[in-house]
């Protein structure tokens, strides 16, 4: 690797910098946004050629906050993230928790757009929990990341920490604590849904052997990128130091969709509908349970009168209510899944309210609803806010609800048969159910 020549007065900062940048692969960035530009990057990334330095003593100084380390020892940093702060030199930051890892793929997306933000602002980890953002990309959207880690440089975050952007999952999910699989490849025009699941499975197998290689060995992993459950089911395969207890697929925002419909029916407002659950994949098979649910503490059969609205339209407007949104909107939901994925965090990390309970794509071990094992599966989860939950176990059944529980629970068998190449057990198999859609599919 060629040493940088340096040729700014701002030698010992860059110096050291780039001492620290040479220490790690060329697959990591660590720019200084406001000394370094892209093309740097690109040749870096290419070439692993170190950069001429270009930035001046005075745009260094003026860079840097209030710091009482030189950055020289801190590697795999984005920008103002390489300075290291003193917690324990402000009052405020003494009752500060211990740093946490957060990797995110598909960090240059659009629901990531919406979460990183969010994840850094404390709402999710809460106001005493700083947080290291590990973002992967790939070669394809790096400068875009790389905006995306201004934005995050430029936003000021006191509990953000670490920014560390790259294209390798091995470099990027090094001792991650969670792990939020964002980034797959959308469904285009022409795609089979078996090509699909193969074109993202490769993805998430590729995820969860560098989860298993290099994150921390209780990482929860979150899924979003589709079809979620069966890259879920694919990524826990692929992972086995990691217990598949900590695998979610995100059936969050379909709970969230049919809390809504349930309380604009109603007339209340959405904060009085509980115990919802998801049943199943995050497909158009999916089963918003109204057997279970409440609304002000009453079934929800109780209060809505309406058997015929109920099994149709509420369960199809919340099957098919992303691709509803994506009629209007020309794409697919990023705020509310953004959101969502906040509340499904949330709902693992502080314990479950009383009574109620939340939907998570889990994997079926032992499951007590007599679901197929084996698969990943949205049930109702109750959490002590310790990042683990547990199925809940006071369910009630009917012959609605377990057919439609039964096509779900197809559809995912049918999913696994087409992975097996992915998930270790044999040769891929698909007889996909014709009609079987991810949410967003009209
Ligand atoms: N579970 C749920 O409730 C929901 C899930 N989703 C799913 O979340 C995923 C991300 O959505 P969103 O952020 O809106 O999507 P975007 O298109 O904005 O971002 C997706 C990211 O995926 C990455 N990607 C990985 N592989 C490919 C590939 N082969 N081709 C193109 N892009 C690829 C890209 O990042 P890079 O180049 O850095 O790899 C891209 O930035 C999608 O799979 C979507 O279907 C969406 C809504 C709800
Ligand atoms: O199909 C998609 O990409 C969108 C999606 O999952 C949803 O809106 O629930």
């Amino acid at each position: 690797m060629a040493v940088a020549e340096l040729t700014s007065p701002a030698a010992s900062f860059a110096h050291n910098y780039n001492n620290a940048n040479r220490l790690r692969s060329s697959q990591l960035y660590a720019p200084s946004s406001s000394c370094l530009s892209s093309d740097h990057f690109r040749s870096r990334y290419r070439s692993t050629v170190l950069p001429r330095i270009t930035c001046s003593v005075n745009q260094v100084q003026n860079s840097a906050p209030v710091q009482v380390e030189a950055p020289k020892d801190k590697a795999e940093c984005y920008g103002v993230f390489c300075l290291t702060y003193d917690l324990k030199a402000e009052e405020e930051t003494k009752t500060w928790k211990k740093l946490i890892n957060i990797a995110v793929s598909g960090a240059a997306g659009m629901i990531s757009n919406h979460l990183l933000f969010k994840l850094a602002s404390g709402e999710v980890f809460g106001p005493d929990q700083p947080i290291a953002l590990r973002l992967l990309g790939s070669e394809r959207s790096i400068q875009a990341l790389e905006g995306v880690a201004m934005e995050l440089e430029d936003s000021l975050f006191p509990l953000l920490r670490e920014v560390n952007i790259g294209i390798d999952a091995y470099e990027v999910f090094q001792d991650a604590e969670w792990a939020l699989l964002i980034g797959a490849k959308p469904r285009g025009p022409g795609i089979e849904r078996a090509d699909l699941l193969d074109i993202n499975g490769q993805i998430f197998a590729e995820q969860g052997k560098a989860l298993n290689a290099v994150a921390s060995p209780n990482v929860k992993v979150m899924v979003v990128g589709n079809p979620c459950n069966t890259n879920a089911l694919i990524c826990l395969k692929n992972a086995p130091k990691i217990p598949a207890k900590n695998f979610h697929a995100l059936t969050r925002l379909d709970e969230n969709r049919a809390k809504c419909q349930l309380a604009l029916k109603a007339g209340v407002f959405y904060d009085k509908v509980s115990n919802v659950t998801i049943w199943g994949n995050h497909s158009t098979t999916q089963v918003p349970d109204f057997l279970n649910a409440k609304i002000d503490g009453m079934p929800v059969k109780e209060v809505i009168k309406d058997d015929k609205w109920l099994e149709h339209e509420f369960t199809e407007k919340v099957q098919k209510r992303g691709g509803a949104l994506i009629q209007k909107w020309g794409r697919s939901s990023a705020a509310s899944t953004a959101v969502s994925i906040v509340d499904a965090i949330k709902s693992l990390v502080t314990p479950t309210p009383e009574g109620d309970w939340f939907s998570s794509g889990v994997y079926t071990s032992g499951n007590p609803y007599g679901i197929a094992e084996d698969i990943v599966f949205s049930m109702p989860c109750r959490s002590k806010g310790d990042g683990d939950y547990e199925l809940v176990k006071e369910i009630q059944f009917d012959d609605y609800l377990r057919s439609r529980i039964a096509k779900t629970e197809a559809e995912l068998l049918a999913e696994k048969r087409c992975v097996a190449h992915l998930t270790g057990e044999g040769i891929a198999y698909c007889d996909l159910p014709e009609d079987t859609m991810l949410p967003g599919e009209m």
